[in-house]
């Protein structure tokens, strides 16, 4: 059997797709993976804020399209990347565990923490997620907004005159970027990461039973609960990239606790909310906290 395998052609997207086809291969000696590089609408136009050129389908509108066409067979992305409905015909597989989920800092030379930073310092990144909950723990900073793969980012320290850039620790972590000291991890009571940060999404075709049963090989139970728990409350808020959200879920035995975090376009308002459940009402306890959440914020 051959698969063909779809991907943005990123560094990390690559990284990414060759990890997802070495796990098979491992376990399905015999079948033959093919990889094909797609351009996506956020790889092409590379100077604006994401959320001046569309919403989370900005990186995987035309992977699915071929899908769909049957001009590759299955897509790797990063899940939190994925809008929170998938084109009709498409499903999301069995998933590997998930890397790290928090976010980093990622520190000039010279400057070891968070309290190092000096007053009014700058810095990097797109995301008003990251903005808002940095702002609340160093009011100070000054928040530039950056964008480019997760290379050109750290770049921006130096050519941009950063004190630091915000990244999700998973992607330095997979393209085992050594950068040391400069690292440091933000614990998730400080910024709680995007809902399934870490986590990979491997689409295919709906019918396709036989590419879903080799996955089935690769599946990692506790991650595939996060990711539905966390994809819940995306779609639970509509989750868009023109407002703040976030998300993570703690499995432990049967029971299942979710935070979740929603804002205004401007940051005024930020709440963080919580929500606790049973392994038998995954989606359910995602939706609830988020429109909850939602309710909480219109009448704010
Ligand atoms: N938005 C881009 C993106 N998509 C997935 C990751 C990292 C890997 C992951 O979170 O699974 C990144 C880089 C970043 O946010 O720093």
């Amino acid at each position: 059997m051959k698969i063909i395998v779809g991907t943005r052609g990123s560094n990390l997207a690559l990284t990414q797709t060759n990890m997802v086809i070495d796990i098979i291969k491992k376990a399905h000696p015999n079948v033959e993976c093919e990889v094909k590089i797609i351009k996506t609408k956020g790889d092409i136009i590379k100077d604006l804020p994401i959320d001046k050129i569309g919403g989370k389908e900005i990186f995987t509108k035309e992977i699915e399209r071929e899908l769909l066409d049957g001009t590759i067979d299955m897509a790797v992305h990063s899940m939190k990347d994925m809008p929170g409905e998938l084109p009709k015909g498409l499903k999301l597989s069995f998933t590997p565990e998930r890397e790290d989920y928090r976010d980093v800092l990622v520190l000039r030379k010279g400057i070891n923490s968070i309290d190092d930073i000096p007053l009014g310092g700058k810095i990097g990144t797109g995301s008003k997620r990251r903005k808002y909950q940095i702002l609340k723990c160093r009011p100070d900073l000054e928040i530039v907004g950056i964008r480019g793969n997760i290379e050109t980012r750290i770049k921006k320290i130096e050519e941009e005159n950063l004190d630091g850039v915000i990244l999700a620790a998973a992607g330095i972590n997979r393209l085992g970027l050594n950068l040391g000291e400069r690292v440091v991890h933000l614990d998730k009571d400080i910024v709680l990461p995007s809902p399934t940060q870490g986590i990979l999404a491997i689409e295919i075709r709906e019918n396709d039973n036989r590419l879903d049963n080799i996955l089935k090989s690769i599946s990692h139970t506790k991650t595939e609960i996060q990711g539905k728990v966390e994809r819940a409350f995306l779609k639970g808020v509509g989750g868009s990239c023109h407002i703040p959200v976030g998300a993570y879920c703690e499995v432990v035995g049967d029971k299942i606790y979710l935070e979740g975090l929603l804002g205004t376009m401007d940051g005024e308002v930020l709440i963080r909310r919580y929500i606790e459940g049973n392994l038998d009402s995954l989606e359910d306890i995602g939706y609830v906290l988020a429109k909850d959440m939602v309710k909480e914020m219109n009448k704010a």
